[in-house]
Formats: C-alpha cells, structure tokens, sequence
C-alpha cells in the first residue's frame, strides 16, 4: 500500500477577492499561509513520510508545498515543479470577478464555465498571452488561450502516468500541491467520477485529502486530514 495526498494551496489573493484566476500567478494571502501551515500540521499527526513532492509552476501552490514541508520538516524531500498541474486557465475571464460574472451572464453560464467538464471558458486574446519563459522554455509551446477541464485532464495526465504513478508503484509516497480544477481533475481519475458527476466536486483550500492506494493503485481508502 502507498499514500498519496494531494492538497488544494492555501487561500490567493484572487481567492479572497473572488475573482477567476487560472494561470495569473498570485501570492497567497496571511490566511492561505496559516492553512498552509495547518495543512501541515495535520500532516505532521497524521505522521506521514513522503518521498517526494510535485507542485504547478504557480507560486500558491510552490509556497503552500514549502510552508508543508517545513511543517512536516520535510523540506529536503525532491520537490518536481510542472506546468501540467497548474490550475485549469480560466481564458478572458481570468482577472474578472465571479459575482460581477454571474451578473452579466447569468448562474447557470458561469456555473458551466466554473463546473463542467467539457465546456472552454472564452478565449483569451492572443495578444494577452504572457509568453513567460516558465512557459515558452519548459513548458508548451503555445501557452493555452483558455482550458475545459478536460483540456487539464488531458494535460496532466501524461504527468500521473510517466512520474506520478511510476513512483507510487514503487511504493513511493508522494504529496501533490495543486489547484481546485487540477485535483478535480485527479480526483475523477482516481474515483472514477462520470464527467456530468464531476461538476458537484469542491476541492478546499488547505485540506489535505489521503488515499490509500493498492500495488495497481487502485483506492483503497481516502481520508480529509
Ligand atoms: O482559477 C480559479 O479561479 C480558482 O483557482 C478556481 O476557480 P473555480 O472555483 O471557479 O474552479
């Protein structure tokens, strides 16, 4: 048996501010610190040993994983940064606030745009990319314009099964920090969740959620720490 953990990073300022945030690369706040920290603090009880550590390349979920494994004292484990766990990109709606949204074009769109599995929010401009290096050099091509969250899924999931998994088979315990539609997007893989079921799935802020996986990883037991 292997324990895997994924954890949601602690509250952002866009999280705060409810506003879509995707791909923006915003710090967390004092609050997302002190989940980060409880985060790990209910780690530390739990007394789980991790072999290595995989984050987004976004600063929330880079942070919440540090403030964890200083936590956990921890901080030495190998700590694998990836574009393929960032948080689904929100499009043109990233930077907007979800209520003035709701507003403008009604519950039932933005809970499409929010919640279902195959709907692309709108577009971002080409001319609005950031062609960030973080992107261009180590990561695709061509930055996304906006994701489904079945685009995420089908980005992260080379990652689950080419560094993830090998690992976990190996008996490996590993700890992902990541994001709402990232984790969603593992969570329907791990429990097999239909994509009309996914929609009714919420990952919080800071919560460490356990599985216990067999030797074919399949679940044996999940737990919210
Ligand atoms: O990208 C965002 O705005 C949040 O991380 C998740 O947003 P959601 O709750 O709309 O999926």
């Amino acid at each position: 048996m292997t324990e895997l953990v994924i954890v949601r990073h602690g509250e952002s300022t866009a999280n705060r501010d409810n506003t879509y945030t995707g791909w923006s690369d915003v710090p967390l706040t004092d609050v997302g610190v002190a989940q980060a920290q409880h985060a790990g603090k209910r780690l530390r009880e739990a007394g789980i040993t991790f072999d290595a550590v995989h984050t987004s390349v976004l600063k929330r979920a880079i942070v919440t994983a540090n403030i964890i494994l200083n936590e956990i004292d921890q901080l030495w484990l190998p700590e694998y940064k990836t574009w393929r766990l960032n948080e689904r990109h929100y499009g043109a709606l990233r930077g907007q606030n979800k209520d003035e949204t709701r507003r403008l074009y009604g519950k039932a769109q933005v809970q499409q745009w929010r919640r279902s599995f195959y709907t692309v929010p709108p577009l971002l401009d080409p001319s609005e990319l950031s062609n960030d290096r973080r992107y261009t050099k180590y990561g695709p091509a061509v930055e996304p314009r906006a994701e489904s969250l079945k685009m995420a899924y089908d980005r992260i999931m080379p990652y689950w099964i080419d560094v993830v998994a090998p690992q976990l088979l190996a008996g490996h315990n590993q700890l992902i920090v990541a994001h709402g539609s990232t984790l969603r997007a593992l969570i329907k893989y791990l429990e097999h969740i239909s994509d009309a079921g996914i929609d009714g799935v919420e990952v919080a802020n800071g919560v460490p959620i356990r599985y216990r996986l067999d030797d074919q990883l399949r679940v044996i037991g999940k737990d919210e720490l």
